[in-house]
């Protein structure tokens, strides 16, 4: 005899689906109170090649930049593509070396990166954005002057290193992110700028880093988002047991000559932000699906924040409703409003040398 088999034996019962549906139900709750503060505000998020490490990966990137834009953020993506600039080289019998986390540069090798950054990465970024219709676009630094630089030299072991052509950003163009964002668009800015006074066809390789550390700085940003293949920074790194879950630009600046690789470059970056305005910078790792979501709506965070104590979000409103507004956010305790009270609560000091893997910001 046959049965009608529609309930399959791993199929989830009525009372299991209501119960995925309620804890659906309460993660949106969780995220709520952050929505409202967030909304409006300027996130620069910066991708870096070693996150995009499956297809998986990059969609839920993907999927997380198009939900900050649905939600009212105004997310600027800034990305990186060292290994893919790597593969590229070395398919061109170019050779390529890294002094203090940044690649010297021959005006070869950043064509080079300009094609794979530009060409490529760019792309493939803004193609699976646009998947859920929130209309990316994608630019280099060297569009509409984006991106201005000057040749960079770097000290590594107590030498002054000239990188060739590899820039440090005096200048950025921030009135065409803000038309795109007014527009609601998302900017996807790839790291290459066109040098001040330089020649057209001559570009700048930038570390990516230090590009969305710059513009975050430029467009006052509240958030700036480093993704990585860590959970965040060690404190003794690689002993696995020093995570920082939070750390303050006064510790971070002691804790700099310390860092090796491309932590440099990361946490000058973080540094140089929260130094000029921006509210918080975090290092996340990138390997973890909707890394960002989890950053930005969720209470404990993830990874490690950079903030200065007492620093506050703002909150930029659409154009028409007038200028800067506090919402009295992180730091904010006693506050009314329950986002301040949730964020307080998750940017209470800690030691950032002892805090716990994967502790909460607070
Ligand atoms: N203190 C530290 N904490 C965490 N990672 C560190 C530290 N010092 C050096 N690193 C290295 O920095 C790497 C991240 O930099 P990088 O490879 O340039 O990343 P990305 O490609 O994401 O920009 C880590 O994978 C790790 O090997
Ligand atoms: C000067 C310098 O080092 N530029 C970087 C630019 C790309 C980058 O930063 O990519 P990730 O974010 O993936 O590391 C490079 O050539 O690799």
């Amino acid at each position: 005899m046959r049965y009608n088999t529609t309930a399959e034996p791993h199929e989830p019962s009525p009372a299991e689906r209501l119960a995925r549906a309620q804890a659906k139900a309460e993660v949106l709750t969780e995220a709520l109170p952050w929505i409202k503060a967030f909304a409006g505000a300027t996130i620069v998020i910066k991708y870096g090649g070693n996150a995009m490490v499956s297809h998986e990966l990059q969609q839920s990137f993907a999927d997380d930049i198009a939900f900050l834009r649905f939600a009212g953020i105004r997310p600027i993506v800034v990305h990186g593509g060292g290994p893919q600039i790597n593969a590229m080289l070395e398919r061109l019998g170019i050779e390529s070396e890294f002094r203090a986390g940044q690649r010297v540069t021959s005006p070869e090798a950043a064509q080079v990166a300009r094609m794979v950054l530009s060409g490529q990465v760019n792309r493939d970024i803004v193609a699976r954005i646009n998947q859920n219709g929130s209309n990316a676009v994608g630019l280099s630094g060297e569009d509409a002057d984006l991106m201005l630089g000057e040749p960079l030299t770097v000290e590594d072991g107590g030498q002054l290193v000239d990188l060739g052509r590899v820039g440090r950003i005096v200048e950025v163009n921030t009135s065409v992110l803000d038309e795109l964002l007014d527009a609601g668009r998302v900017p996807v800015v790839c790291s290459i700028a066109a040098e001040r006074r330089g020649a057209p066809d001559q570009p700048l390789n930038v570390n990516a880093d230090l590009a969305a550390a710059a513009i975050a700085r430029h467009m006052c940003a509240d958030k700036l988002i480093v993704l990585t293949d860590v959970p965040g920074v060690y404190a003794n790194w690689p002993d696995r047991d020093s995570l920082i879950s939070r750390i303050s630009p006064d510790e971070l600046r002691a804790l700099l000559p310390s860092l090796d690789s491309g932590m440099i470059p990361k946490m000058t970056a973080a540094l140089e932000a929260v130094d000029h305005g921006v509210t918080q910078a975090h290092i996340i790792d990138g390997r973890t699906a909707h890394s960002v979501l989890l950053e930005v709506f969720t209470d404990q965070g993830i990874g490690t924040m950079v903030q200065a104590p007492g620093a506050r979000l703002r909150t930029h409103r659409e154009p028409g409703h007038g200028a800067v507004e506090d919402h009295g956010g992180h730091g904010a305790a006693g506050a009314s409003d329950p986002a301040a009270e949730s964020a307080a609560a998750r940017t209470q000091p800690t030691d950032p040398t002892t805090a716990p893997q994967e502790a909460p910001h607070g």
